[in-house]
């Protein structure tokens, strides 16, 4: 349970800018498993915040505490300032917080404009009938004014290329009001083609105002978008950067393992001088 007390954050935070999404000293332990110990994260709206780390990491179990899929045991979340325990996810998405999975959540034989507005849709008349013609419109707006151009939004959704669903599930948390967009893993499956329209999205997405949490595996793909930087190990943060005081050869690094792979460089140079068995 959190030790928090309900209120808003502490004093020492006056005067600065009010963060959209603040993590501090979060916990999170499954059983006899601590999956997060004392995670301090700061999403700022216009930046892009990138949570990278290997398997096991705990991005997972990070992504479902901000999305209202479980409850934190320790430390302190705020959103606007505001201290919160989501209780659903409904309640993360009302407070303006969107997480796009990896599978999207898309229905891939129906067409672009049905997806965008799946959950959401509009209608008409007393008999409630879907405003089709309204939604496609819409949708094609929508998508048209952040950059992504499909040409006929009567296709279905499995038609696109993977870039581009990916693009039409952030846009749709965008046009439903989210403020902070949590992208898991979006270029994970992607080939580099595809990486770049969903990194070119990501930017469009910061620079209309939103706080964009990335989470990835890929130094490369965050160090072309990101302003910020945290790495993930083991539950721990092991970095947690500014990009003016980081170069992408030390994320890098810091992803590799650093100081583990170097011990691992030289174990197998070692191995490779010793004198081979005799057979
Ligand atoms: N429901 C659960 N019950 C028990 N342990 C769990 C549960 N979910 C996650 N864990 C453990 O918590 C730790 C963090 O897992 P998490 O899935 O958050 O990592 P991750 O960084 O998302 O990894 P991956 O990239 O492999 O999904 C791991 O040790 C994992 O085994």
């Amino acid at each position: 349970m959190s030790t928090a007390i309900e209120g808003t954050m502490p004093t020492h935070d006056e005067g600065a800018t009010t963060a959209i999404l603040q993590l501090r000293e979060i916990g999170k332990i499954y059983g006899n498993v601590t999956a997060l110990r004392e995670i301090d994260l700061t999403v700022q709206q216009g930046e892009v915040t990138c949570v990278l780390g290997d398997n096991g990491a705990g991005k997972s179990t990070l992504i479902k505490i901000v999305s209202g899929l479980h409850d934190y045991d320790a430390g302190q979340m705020y959103v606007n300032g505001e201290l919160r325990h989501f209780a659903s996810p409904r309640d993360a998405l009302d407070s303006g917080i969107a997480t796009v999975y990896q599978d999207l959540a898309l229905a891939p034989l129906m067409s672009v404009w049905r997806n965008f507005f799946l959950g959401n849709e509009i209608r008409k008349g007393p008999l409630r009938l879907l405003d089709s013609a309204r939604m496609g419109a819409v949708a094609q707006e929508e998508l048209a004014k952040m950059g992504i151009d499909i040409p006929d939004i009567d296709r279905p959704v499995a038609s696109l290329s993977g870039g581009q669903r990916q693009c039409v599930a952030i846009a749709r948390a965008i046009y439903f009001g989210a403020k902070v967009i949590i992208l898991d893993e979006p270029t994970a499956a992607l080939g580099v083609k595809q990486s770049g329209v969903v990194l070119k999205y990501i930017v469009k997405a910061r620079d209309a105002g939103l706080g964009v949490v990335f989470i990835t595996h890929n130094p490369h793909h965050a160090y072309l978008v990101g302003n910020h930087f945290v790495v993930l190990k083991l539950g721990r943060v092991v970095l947690d950067e500014e990009r003016e005081n980081l170069t992408l050869e030390q994320l890098t690094a810091q992803m590799a393992g650093g100081d583990e792979l170097a011990e691992l460089t030289h174990e197998i140079r070692e191995a490779e001088g010793a004198p081979k068995p005799v057979e």
